[in-house]
């Protein structure tokens, strides 16, 4: 019965795409069209053709099949978002890449929402929903609610997304929103995915039979539930039409401003460092055997943490239209959070405490502990950047790029290599890793590259911020903007020579964990009953 429902509506969607394919009034629209078509086509082969002859889920049992599903995929988009990443460092460097060929379509404009999305939703996204799924289950001793379909749904329907979004960005579809470049009808579709996320975490967390909620799924949860809010109502927009991607803003001016940065500043909160301090809260303790430093700790700066990122969005724009009152109050609360960031930051670096000597043996703790240093070192970085002394030098120059990139490259990327490291194993009962060597390897790479980053970006942006104020006696500028850019091209190389670094690492990562699966032998001992709680 459930399965011709879900025939039905599958064909639905697919004929219904097919006749909005046909009446698309811009290119973007039409090909996002035909990959919805196309994915629904096949969903309903896939129904079909199983019909009958799947087995009945084993309820004792972890769902694992789409955590596995999730490391792949996170693997995969990493190595596409790092090298999207590489070329347009180069296209900044050498603007001659930017082909005149490709013009239009894979010039810098381009692909650098494609790198954005990529690292953060596809990559990020992907590590995150699979990590939940893994640390729910385990914690809570429950299998995924919901049963396999609402598992899978999420999964692929959040990858149909990341699909839509990128195709649609090369072919110019965007909302000029930054971190929510995607138009109306993707929107609509992240909303119905994200319910289904919610659903699945919530519903096993209710079923749980552990009677303790283990504070990974507190910022996990506060990670799901503050992106629903803060996605539907920053794309709050009308379309112009219902066969055509573009969408009028429902806000305007100064607020519609205010409202992306509430959006875009917590989306660094709440994605890149809620979600991720849950990977930290569950695998740092279990990669170091040892509990988290002080559960105490945990819950208080979990609460102040979600209490005050939500004022500091306006540090984005100061002196611009938004009130000065408005500017203020987002500093004020950046330079607070600074205090709940080092909670965290501390609480995952204490919890070696009595275990020191692994930073010397084991690269995925090495690895952890860099992850958790960059937390800290850009989390300190960002409340003194909000100072509106400071950010009047650093708005808009490339110390903010690499601001995003210490967080971005050491907290997320790290943590998340580290939880790749140790969850594959596990995932696919393997008998440790095919060579720790090769982790010795990434580790390396990506931490030479991301110093490389960031000391680049650090020279790079304030010579340019000094260079934009820099007045002669009679008080004219000095500089014209083309002569700052000439002057950053040696700044440019470097960073792009970290990306390749970085890239590197992330290219032996994922040789590593395939020859994991496609070498190591198997060991039969893994437990997959859901109790007890681990
Ligand atoms: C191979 C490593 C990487 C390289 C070489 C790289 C390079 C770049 C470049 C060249 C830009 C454009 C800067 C500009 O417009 O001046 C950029 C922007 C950005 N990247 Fe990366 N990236 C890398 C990895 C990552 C990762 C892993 C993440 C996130 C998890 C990330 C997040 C971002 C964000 C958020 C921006 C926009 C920053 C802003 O507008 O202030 N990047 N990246
Ligand atoms: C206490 C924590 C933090 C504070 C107070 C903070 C503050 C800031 C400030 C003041 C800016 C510059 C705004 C501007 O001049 O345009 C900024 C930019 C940014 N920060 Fe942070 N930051 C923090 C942590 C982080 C972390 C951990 C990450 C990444 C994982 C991150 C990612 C970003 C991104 C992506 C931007 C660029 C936004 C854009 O213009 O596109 N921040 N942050
Ligand atoms: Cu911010």
């Amino acid at each position: 019965m459930w399965d011709y429902i879900k025939l039905i509506a599958l064909g639905l969607v697919a004929v219904l795409a097919a006749i909005a394919a046909g009446y698309a009034r811009d290119l973007a629209y039409q090909v996002n069209a035909v990959e919805v078509m196309l994915a629904a086509a096949i969903a309903f082969i896939w129904v079909l053709r199983t019909m009958g002859s799947r087995q009945p889920v084993a309820q004792n049992e972890y769902f694992d099949g789409v955590v596995r599903a999730g490391v792949i995929a996170t693997t995969f988009w990493g190595v596409v978002g790092f090298l999207v990443a590489v070329i347009i460092a180069f296209q900044l460097a050498y603007p001659a890449l930017n082909f005149e060929w490709a013009q239009g379509y894979l010039n810098f404009g381009k692909l650098r929402p494609l790198h954005t999305s990529a690292v953060i939703f596809a990559f990020g996204g992907n590590a995150l929903i699979a990590s939940s799924f893994y640390v729910v289950q385990r914690t809570s001793a429950a299998r995924l609610f919901g049963g396999n379909s609402l598992g899978w749904f999420v999964f692929w329907g959040y990858n149909l997304f990341i699909v839509l979004a990128a195709t649609g960005y090369i072919l110019g579809a965007t909302q000029s929103k930054e971190y929510a470049e995607p138009e109306w009808y993707v929107d609509i579709w992240l909303t119905i995915v994200w319910v289904a996320y919610l659903l699945a975490f919530l519903g096993t967390i209710f079923k749980r039979k552990e009677p303790h909620i283990y504070v990974a799924n507190w910022f996990y949860l506060s990670f799901i539930v503050t992106i629903a809010m803060l996605h539907i109502v920053n794309n709050l927009s009308i379309p112009v039409s219902f066969f055509g991607s573009k969408s009028v803003q429902v806000f305007s001016g100064v607020q519609d401003a205010m409202t992306q940065w509430w959006y875009g500043h917590n989306a660094v909160g709440f994605f890149l460092t809620a979600g991720f301090l849950g990977m930290m809260y569950y695998f740092v303790p279990k990669q170091a055997e040892r509990p988290v430093y002080s559960y105490k700790l945990s819950i208080v700066h979990f609460w102040a943490l979600i209490f005050l990122y939500i004022w500091a969005g306006p540090h984005h724009l100061h002196y611009t239209a938004l009130p000065d009152w408005a500017s203020t109050l987002g500093m004020t609360f950046s330079v607070i959070l600074w205090m709940p960031s080092w909670g965290g930051m501390i609480n995952g670096l204490m919890t070696l405490s009595g275990a020191w000597d692994k930073l010397r043996t084991d690269p995925i703790i090495r690895m952890m502990v860099v992850s958790v240093g960059f937390y800290g070192m850009s989390t300190f970085e960002g409340p003194m950047m909000s100072i509106k002394a400071v950010n009047s030098l650093s708005h808009y120059t490339d110390w903010t790029i690499g601001h995003v990139h210490s967080g971005a490259l050491g907290w997320n990327g790290m943590i998340t290599f580290g939880m790749l490291y140790f969850l594959v194993p596990r995932l696919w009962a393997r008998e440790g890793l095919y060579s720790l060597k090769l982790v010795s390897w990434h580790f390396w790479l990506s931490t030479i590259g991301i110093v490389l980053y960031a000391a680049s970006m650090w020279v790079a942006g304030i010579m340019q911020g000094l260079m934009w104020r820099e007045v002669d006696s009679q008080g004219f500028l000095v500089n014209a903007f083309a002569d700052t850019v000439a002057a950053m091209h040696p700044m440019f190389v470097v960073r792009g020579l970290g990306g390749v670094l970085y890239l590197t690492g992330g290219i032996i990562m994922a040789y590593n964990l395939w020859m994991t699966v496609a070498r190591q032998p198997r060991v039969e001992s893994r437990s997959v009953a859901a109790v007890p709680a681990e």
